[in-house]
């Protein structure tokens, strides 16, 4: 079993069978116990793939509840554990009531060793194929992210959203400054498609001159135009079967805008100077920094094409709105390019941590990117400094003394919140906090908040 040792916890509290099940078992790595502290002691330390439960133990064997209660437990405690119940003759209500709490199959005593067995060893073979499964889909998963660096709370939630609209084929739209990672996003929402053997077309639309974005785009027939020799695809037609990220959005003329909607509501484009409407299978995801709804009211964007383009709509946050990533971020790039530039830095020196974090980045990561290569290149010691990456001149937030500190500060917020909340009522202040009236006195004591 992929190297895995099995292992088989029989939760069973009569003696008897606790030895017929131990040798009928040897072939496992198999540990018996006879109630729910223990079943569930064994369950954290050995992680059982298959565990036997006798819905009859003590302190009330006569009865299932204390094993329906030890089935509970393991399966919240390890959902991917196969359960199986077995139960007194002829108790099929209790041996549902499992199945229903999420156990995998149940058997009624008298015990045959032999058909138990079939039952085990079903168990365990299930158990690994749903093992291999997760590890496939978690390779899979990572492999598209890969180089993504989400740790913080804004970004995880935005990786989520991908995870959730990568299989569909709606078009996306992602809106956010300039180098929060819009492309790559895009690229993990096609990597994570089934859209991901086929191609991943990008262009930006604000970096192709005017007059030549239509052909890019469309493509042109020989002769649409002087210089045009010979047929040739456009750049949505070259993402056929796959998905065409459009960056900046917001800067595609109107002309063209009334042409990307109507590639879009009929999935067919001609090309410059062609008769012919040509069907296209791709999906599209576009991207912008501006503000949409005002260019609409400036009458510089289409309101019926950013209907079309946004049926999703992902804010992706700027880098000063994501909690600790600055740092993780400057860890991967430092090591990045100290391979590059076959440099031997050893890390950050604690000021340079608070600038990096303290940092409003209006470059975003590809600021980062910029600053860190820089320095790099540059510095002179083994850790880089503050003015290595050029932050020196910044107002930076100290990284707090202690968690005593932090949870003080917060402590401190919500109390006046609360008060100011109730107009200064502190009997609703400290109902609404949790905590008696005293309490709620003794702390703005400490805090030197005024009633
Ligand atoms: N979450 C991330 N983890 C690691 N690197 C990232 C991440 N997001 C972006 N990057 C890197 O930052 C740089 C900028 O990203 P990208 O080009 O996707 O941004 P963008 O929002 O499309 O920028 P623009 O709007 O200027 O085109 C790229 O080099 C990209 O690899």
């Amino acid at each position: 079993m992929s190297g895995l040792k099995k292992t088989l916890l029989i939760v069973e509290d009569d003696p008897g069978l606790q030895k017929q099940l131990k040798w009928c078992f040897e072939q496992y790595e198999t540990i018996i116990c006879g109630d729910r502290n223990e079943a569930i002691k064994h369950l954290r330390r050995a992680e059982p793939q298959v565990v036997t439960v006798d819905l009859g133990l003590p302190p009330d064997p006569a009865n299932a509840s204390e094993g329906l209660k030890t089935v509970e437990e393991i399966l919240a405690l390890s959902p991917t554990t196969k359960v199986i119940v077995v139960t007194g003759n002829d108790d099929r209500e209790n041996a549902i009531k499992s199945i229903a709490l999420g156990a995998y199959d149940f058997y009624q005593k008298p015990i045959d060793t032999d058909v138990l067995g079939m039952i085990i060893e079903r168990a365990f073979h299930l158990h690994e194929l749903e093992t291999e499964n997760r590890i496939l889909a978690a390779r899979e998963e990572h492999e598209a992210l890969q180089g993504i660096i989400a740790c913080s709370q804004s970004m995880q939630k935005i990786v989520r959203s991908i995870e959730k609209i990568a299989p569909t084929d709606v078009t996306v739209l992602l809106l956010g400054e300039s180098g929060t990672g819009k492309e790559v996003l895009a690229r993990a929402l096609h990597n994570m498609s089934e859209r991901k053997d086929k191609p991943f077309v990008a262009v930006n639309s604000a970096a192709i001159p005017e007059n030549l974005l239509e052909s890019e785009l469309f493509g042109y027939e020989k002769g649409a135009f002087t210089g045009a020799v010979k047929q040739t695809k456009g750049k949505i037609e070259y993402a056929v079967g796959g998905t065409f990220f459009l960056d900046e959005v917001g800067d595609l003329p109107m002309a063209l805008q009334a042409k990307l909607l109507r590639f879009l509501q009929e999935r067919v484009i001609e090309r410059v100077g062609g008769r012919e409407e040509i069907p296209v299978d791709v999906r599209v995801i576009c991207a912008t920094h501006q503000d949409l709804p005002i260019l609409i009211e400036d009458g510089r964007f289409r309101e019926d094409l950013y209907y079309r383009i946004s049926e999703i709509t992902l804010k992706i946050p700027p880098l000063r709105e994501r909690e600790g990533d600055p740092i993780i971020l400057a860890r991967m790039l430092l090591q990045k390019y100290c391979e590059q530039h076959k440099r031997n830095l050893k890390g950050f020196t604690n000021d340079a941590l608070d600038a990096l974090a303290s940092y409003r980045w209006p470059g975003n990561i590809r600021e980062l990117e910029n600053r860190l290569k820089r320095a790099v290149v540059m510095a002179d010691g083994k850790l880089l400094t503050r003015e290595d990456l050029e932050l020196e001149d910044i107002e930076v937030e100290n990284f707090p003394f202690n968690l005593k500190e932090v949870r003080e500060k917060a402590e401190k917020e919500v109390i006046n919140r609360a008060i100011g909340y109730t107009n200064n009522n502190i009997s609703k202040a400290a109902d609404l906090l949790g905590v008696t009236r005293p309490t709620l006195y003794s702390l703005m004591h400490k805090y030197g908040i005024m009633e």
